[in-house]
Order: structure tokens, then sequence, then C-alpha cells
């Protein structure tokens, strides 16, 4: 797919920004476990927690090719920190426009998009996993408040604890009307953070098991009309999955590059390896999957940009870019052989963190699921 000029002047601004801010840095946000919170206010001064936000309520106004093309050169720098910020515009803001109220956005979105507040989703409960529609929760109305009476274990996404606001969403049997989704401001009494996983990678970016005890939120936290709320999250992950998709397509990028260095610089045999056929093969095939990632990436962000449906490319970009991300870090590894193994060339780390993309946002099988169901 061929860019235009706004398109590769956002993605030349974020690559530069990503390099000389992020990348340097990433290896000690990752011993950190966090990221300072003036990495987001910058972020958010170049319009990346809200990029496809509307210029009305301070967004970049950016179309999703430069949003995935954004996220790339993210995920190139950082893998932890694309997942926020994968997450706050997809889930978080996307979904606030779609089917926040104006009170919501005007309460939500300036501080989402101004990056002193870090959206996290919350979907699924310990024994439903990928079958978010089977959450068992206890919910109980009465008097225009909802209450959640039982333990949750969620996934969740911690970037700044203080200012963080949950998705929540509750469902019983007993409803015909089913799950509803919310927005839940942290420090709400009842809202816990049991554990914060310990995780293979991406120690950046949290994942955490929350509980909801005697939770209550009023009327003014339901996201959107009572008992769609699954709905409303299934069609946020068809954006968040171009997300996924182009994080993968980022990490893989940075991987191949300093494989591709490496390669052109080592000498073994009298020749640089890149000279040697079962290396340079290795990273034609490598290149070329990344290609076809990245393509699929962009086409399915062109299909949503012009408002067609895209839930079949989404998920087929997933999957593709997913799987092939893995496979080509581990070729960028072997390319360095044991220097690869090492954590002083760059690699180790993004093999940590890229293979949770087959995992998140619905699994490979998942995607596989609603891609038959396409067909
Ligand atoms: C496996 C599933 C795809 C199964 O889905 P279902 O068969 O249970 O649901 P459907 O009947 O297809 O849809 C229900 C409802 O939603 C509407 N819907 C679905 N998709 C869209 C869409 N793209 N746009 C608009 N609306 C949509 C659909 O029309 C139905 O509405 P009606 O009831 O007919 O009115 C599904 O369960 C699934 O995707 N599972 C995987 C869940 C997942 O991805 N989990 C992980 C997410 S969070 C995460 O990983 C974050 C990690 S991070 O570190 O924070």
């Amino acid at each position: 797919m061929l860019l235009n000029a706004t398109q590769t002047a956002i993605q030349e601004a974020v690559r530069a920004f990503a390099q000389d801010r992020i990348r340097p840095r990433s290896a000690a946000f990752e011993a950190a476990g966090g990221y300072p919170a003036g990495l987001f206010a910058e972020m958010a001064g170049l319009g990346l927690m809200g990029m496809t936000a509307p210029e009305e309520v301070g967004g970049a106004g950016a179309d999703y090719v430069s949003y995935a093309l954004a996220l790339i050169e993210v995920a190139a720098a950082d893998g932890a920190l694309s997942t926020i910020v994968s997450i706050q515009n997809s889930i978080m803001v996307s979904g606030l426009l779609k089917d926040g109220n104006s009170a919501q956005q005007a309460r939500w979105l300036p501080a989402m998009i101004g990056g002193t507040a870090i959206g996290a989703f919350a979907l699924t409960e310990a024994d439903a996993g990928s079958d978010a529609a089977a959450i068992p929760h206890a919910r109980a109305a009465r008097r225009r408040r909802l209450a959640a009476r039982r333990h949750q274990a969620v996934h969740h996404l911690r970037a700044h604890r203080r200012r963080r606001h949950g998705h929540r969403r509750h469902r019983s049997r007993r409803w015909p009307q089913g799950i509803s989704a919310f927005l839940a401001p942290t420090d709400t009494p009842g809202y816990f953070v049991d554990k914060t996983e310990h995780k293979l990678g991406q120690a950046a970016s949290d994942t955490c098991a929350l509980r909801f005890e005697d939770c209550f939120v009023g009327d003014d936290a339901l996201l959107g009309e009572e008992g769609r709320g699954y709905g409303i999250a299934l069609s946020n992950l068809e954006a968040g999955r171009i997300g996924i998709a182009a994080q993968s397509v980022g990490m893989a990028q940075a991987a191949l590059e300093i494989a591709i260095a490496y390669a052109r610089d080592r000498i073994s045999f009298g020749k640089p390896i890149i000279e040697h056929q079962a290396v340079g093969f290795r990273l034609a095939d490598l290149a070329t999957r990344l290609e076809a990632a990245r393509q699929m990436v962009l086409h399915a962000a062109a299909l949503k940009d012009a408002g067609a449906p895209c839930l079949r490319e989404a998920a087929m970009a997933k999957l593709f870019a997913s799987e092939a991300a893995e496979a080509i870090v581990s070729g960028a590894i072997q390319t360095l052989g044991g220097y690869g193994y090492l954590e002083d060339f760059g690699l180790a780390k993004i093999y940590r963190d890229v293979r949770v993309c087959q995992i998140y946002e619905g699994t490979s099988d998942i995607q596989r699921m609603i891609i038959a169901r396409a067909l």
C-alpha cells in the first residue's frame, strides 16, 4: 500500500521520537516495571494518546493507517509501551467516543488524550478466559445502582496506578439483558488489585487480577446501553486487533533490523555472514513475512478508514502478524547465534515481549474462529 504525505510524515515523526526518547530507555523501563508519567504527557503532545479522535475533542484526527504506522514505530522501540498506547487508543478513547455519553466523554477524554489518565480493559474472569460471554459474575440492579458481589479475575493494564480507569462487565444468566460495560475509576470503594501478574515479557505494562467486592457504581458509570456490554467490548476489539497486529510488526521490524545490521558487519569464513546463502536466504524469508504482515495490517486499517467491515481482515492481520513476528524475532536471534541470546543485543527482550501478541485481544485460535465464521 502506498502511503500519502501525511501518513509518511506521521510515521517519520513517531519513528524519530521513539528512537530518540523511548528505545534507549526500554530496558530500564522493563527493569523498573513501568514508565514515568512524563513520558505519557510527552507522547500525548505528539497526539499518540488519542490518534484517531477528532481534533474537536483534543485528538490528533489521524486516520487508522497513520495510527497503525505510529504503533509500529512505538513497538519497534518498546513493545510493552505500544500495548498501553494500543489499549488507550483502540479500547478506551475510541470506546468512549463510540459508546460514552457526553458527560462521560467530557469527564474522561481530556485526561486520556492528554496522557494523565491511562485506561485498563477488564473483560473476563478466571474460569471464562476467551469465552468472555461465559463470565459467571453475579450482578444486581437496584434503584439505578449496579453492584458486583463476587470475586472477579480479569486482565488489567496498569500503566499509572493512581490515574487508572477500568472497564468492567457483569453478567448473570438470570438477567436476560446480559452483560453491561462500566467505567470504573480505580478509587471506587470495593475496587481491589489483588495481584500484579509476573509475566514472561512486557513487564512494564501491568496485567493484574482485579476484585470487585461490594463495589457500587452509579448509572453515570454505565457505558452504552444496559445489557449491550458484550457487543461493545467485541466491537472495540476489532480496532484493538489491528493495534496488536501493528505492534507485532513493529517488534519484528526492530528485531530484523538488528539481525540485518549484524549480518552485514559480522565476518565469518572470510566474508560478511549475509553473503552466506544460509543467512541471506533466511533474512530474505523473514523480510518477506514482515512485509506481508505489514501490508495486512495497513489493509485492515485502510478498510476501517473507509468505514468498511474489517472484522475478518483485522483477525487475519493479527493472526498472521503475531505468528510471523515470533518467527522473525526467533530467526533474528538465530542470525546472531550466541550473541542473540544475550541481553546486550536487545533481541532477548523483544522475544519475551512479542510472544503475547498471539494471546491477548483474542488468541490465534480465536482469530481462526472469527475468520472461519466469515468464510
Ligand atoms: C470467541 C468470540 C468471537 C465469540 O463471540 P460470540 O459468538 O460469543 O459473540 P457474537 O455472537 O459474535 O457477538 C456478540 C454480540 O456482539 C456483536 N459484535 C461482535 N463483534 C462485533 C463487532 N466487530 N462490531 C460490532 N458488534 C459486534 C454481535 O453483533 C453480537 O451482538 P447481538 O447480540 O447480536 O446484538 C468472542 O468471545 C471473542 O472474541 N473472544 C475473545 C475475547 C478476547 O479477545 N479476549 C481478550 C481481550 S482483552 C486483552 O487481551 C487485553 C490484554 S491487555 O494486556 O490489557
